[in-house]
C-alpha cells in the first residue's frame, strides 16, 4: 500500500502539461474492439490504472496490445473471438461496460461483468440496457454477469430517460453495426462522447450529432483500425486550475481545450481569480480575496460533477459561505468528513454542502474515499499547516497520472510513500 505525504502552505507556481482524458481514453480502447480489420494506434492515452485494466481485457478477449510509449498504444483486434470478460480487472473499473456495447455491436453476442468504479452514489446501468434492448438485444443479468444476445441489430429512435454518458457511448457503440439509422435522443455532450464518435468515424462509422443532443447513427458493415489522438483530459485541467486558485499561486495549464474549460473558468472569475485563455493553455492567477460562489453540478457544459470535490476544497478556505449543490450522484460528499479532519467548516444537507470559509486547514491523516475525492485531498495537503497523509491512493491512480510528479514540478512538497 502506498500514500501520499504532503508537506503543506506551499504556492504552485509553473507550468503542468494535460494528458489524454481519461473518459475519453477509456472508452476508445473498448471502441477498438469494433475493427475487425486492421490496427488502431491512440496516442495521449493517459499513464493510469484504469487503462492497464483495459489492456489487460482486451488481450484476454484475444485482441493484441502493442505499448508503443508510455502514452501510445496500438491495439489489433482482429483476431478477437472471446466475448467473455468476467475479470477482476473488469469489476474493478467503471468504463469495462464499454465492452458490452462493442461486443453487441460487433458479434451480437457478449458476457461482460457488472462495472465498480467510484463509489458516489447509486450508478445504474437501465438506459445502457434500455438501448441495447430497443436495437433488438436480448439482455440479462445472471449472477453479477450482464449478457446480452442479438440475431441482428436494427437501427430505431431511442430517448434516454437520463442524461447518460456511459449510456450514450455504449449504445453508440453498438449501434454502428445496426442495420439502418439509429436516433440517440436526450444523449450526453460532453466532449468525451464528441470524441469517441470522431474515432469510430475514422475507423470508418457514419455519425452525426455527436455534442448535441440528438446522434444520428447510420449503420455501417465494417470498422477498420486508424490512428487517432485523445482530446486532453478536461478533468485533470481543472484540478490544476483549481489547485492553482486554492494556493494563491500563478499556473499556466498546458495541453488543453479551454472551451470545454468554460464552466470552471467562469467560476474561478467569479471567486476574484484571473483566468487567461491562450489557443491551448489556461493560465490561472491569485490576485486577492476571493470570495465564496454557488456552484451547482450539470451535465456538459454545465459544472462536472467530477470537478465538484476539488473545489470544494478551495471553498473550504474561501471567506464566506459557498454551497455545491451536487445534482448527478446522491452520495458524492463523502471528502467532506476527510476535509473537516483538517479543520473545514463544511455541513452536508441532502445533496448540499454548505461551506463556512476557514482561514485554514491543518494537516491530518485522511482518506481518497474515490478518485476525485483524492484530488480534493491532495489540494487540501498542498495548502494546510502542517503535514498531510492521503491514503487509498489506488483511488487516484485510476484516473490521474503522475499526480506527485506533476503537483512536485509547480513547487508542491509532496512524496508517495510506502505505506
Ligand atoms: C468512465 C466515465 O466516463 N465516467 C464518468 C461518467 O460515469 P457514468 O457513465 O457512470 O455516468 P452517467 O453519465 O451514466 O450518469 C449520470 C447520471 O445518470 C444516472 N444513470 C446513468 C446510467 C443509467 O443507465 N441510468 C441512470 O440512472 C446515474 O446514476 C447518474 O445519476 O459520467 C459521470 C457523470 O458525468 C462522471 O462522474 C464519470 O466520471
Ligand atoms: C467518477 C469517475 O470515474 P469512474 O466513472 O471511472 O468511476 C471520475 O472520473 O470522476
Amino acid at each position: 500500500m502506498e500514500k501520499l505525504v504532503i508537506k503543506g502552505r506551499t504556492t504552485l507556481n509553473g507550468e503542468v502539461d494535460i494528458n489524454g482524458a481519461k473518459n475519453a481514453a477509456v472508452a476508445i480502447l473498448p471502441a477498438t474492439v469494433l475493427a475487425s480489420k486492421g490496427k488502431c494506434i491512440i496516442d495521449n492515452i493517459p499513464e493510469i490504472e484504469d487503462v492497464e485494466c483495459l489492456k489487460q481485457i482486451i488481450t484476454d478477449l484475444g485482441g493484441k496490445i502493442n505499448t508503443i510509449d508510455s502514452n501510445s498504444v496500438e491495439v489489433d483486434a482482429s483476431e478477437i473471438s472471446n466475448c467473455e470478460a468476467c475479470t477482476e480487472y473488469v469489476r474493478n473499473m467503471r468504463a469495462s461496460y464499454y465492452f458490452i456495447g462493442a461486443l453487441l455491436g460487433r458479434f451480437k453476442h457478449a458476457k461482460v461483468d457488472l462495472p465498480g468504479g467510484c463509489p458516489i452514489g447509486v450508478r445504474p446501468i437501465d438506459q445502457h440496457i434500455k438501448g441495447f434492448e430497443a436495437l433488438g438485444a436480448e439482455v440479462s443479468i445472471e449472477h453479477g454477469t450482464v449478457i446480452v444476445k442479438a440475431d441482428r441489430l436494427i437501427g430505431t429512435n431511442i430517448f434516454f430517460d437520463v442524461v447518460s454518458i456511459g449510456a450514450t457511448i455504449n449504445v453508440m457503440l453498438a449501434a454502428v453495426f445496426a442495420e439502418g439509422t439509429t436516433v440517440l435522443e436526450n444523449a450526453a455532450k460532453e466532449p468525451h462522447v464528441v470524441d469517441v464518435a470522431n474515432f469510430l468515424n475514422t475507423m470508418g462509422a457514419e455519425i452525426k450529432g455527436a455534442g448535441t443532443d440528438v446522434i444520428r447513427i447510420n449503420g455501417v458493415k465494417e470498422l477498420k483500425g486508424c490512428s487517432y489522438s485523445v482530446i486532453p483530459d478536461q478533468i485533470e485541467a481543472a484540478t490544476f486550475m483549481i489547485a492553482a486558485a486554492a494556493s494563491h499561486g500563478d499556473v499556466t495549464v498546458k495541453n488543453v481545450i479551454p472551451k470545454h474549460l468554460e464552466s470552471i473558468t467562469a467560476k474561478l472569475v467569479e471567486m476574484g481569480t484571473e483566468v487567461t485563455c491562450g489557443d491551448d493553455s489556461v493560465r490561472v492567477r491569485y490576485v486577492g480575496e476571493m470570495k465564496g460562489v454557488n456552484i451547482k453540478t450539470l451535465p456538459y457544459p454545465g459544472f462536472p460533477t467530477d470537478a465538484q470535490q476539488p473545489m470544494c476544497t478551495l471553498l473550504s478556505t474561501v471567506k464566506g459561505r459557498s454551497l455545491i449543490i451536487e445534482t448527478i450522484y446522491e452520495a458524492r460528499h463523502k471528502h467532506v468528513d476527510e476535509l473537516r479532519k483538517m479543520g473545514a467548516n463544511i455541513k452536508v444537507e441532502g445533496r448540499t454542502a454548505i461551506i463556512e470559509g476557514v482561514e485554514r486547514l491543518t494537516g491530518a491523516s485522511v482518506k481518497a474515499t474515490d478518485l476525485r475525492a483524492g484530488a480534493a485531498m491532495v489540494i487540501a495537503g498542498i495548502i494546510a499547516e502542517g503535514v498531510t497523509e492521503v491514503h487509498n491512493i489506488e483511488h487516484i491512480d485510476r484516473g490521474y497520472p503522475h499526480i506527485e510528479k506533476k503537483f512536485r514540478a509547480l513547487g508542491a512538497n509532496i512524496e508517495r510513500v510506502s505505506d
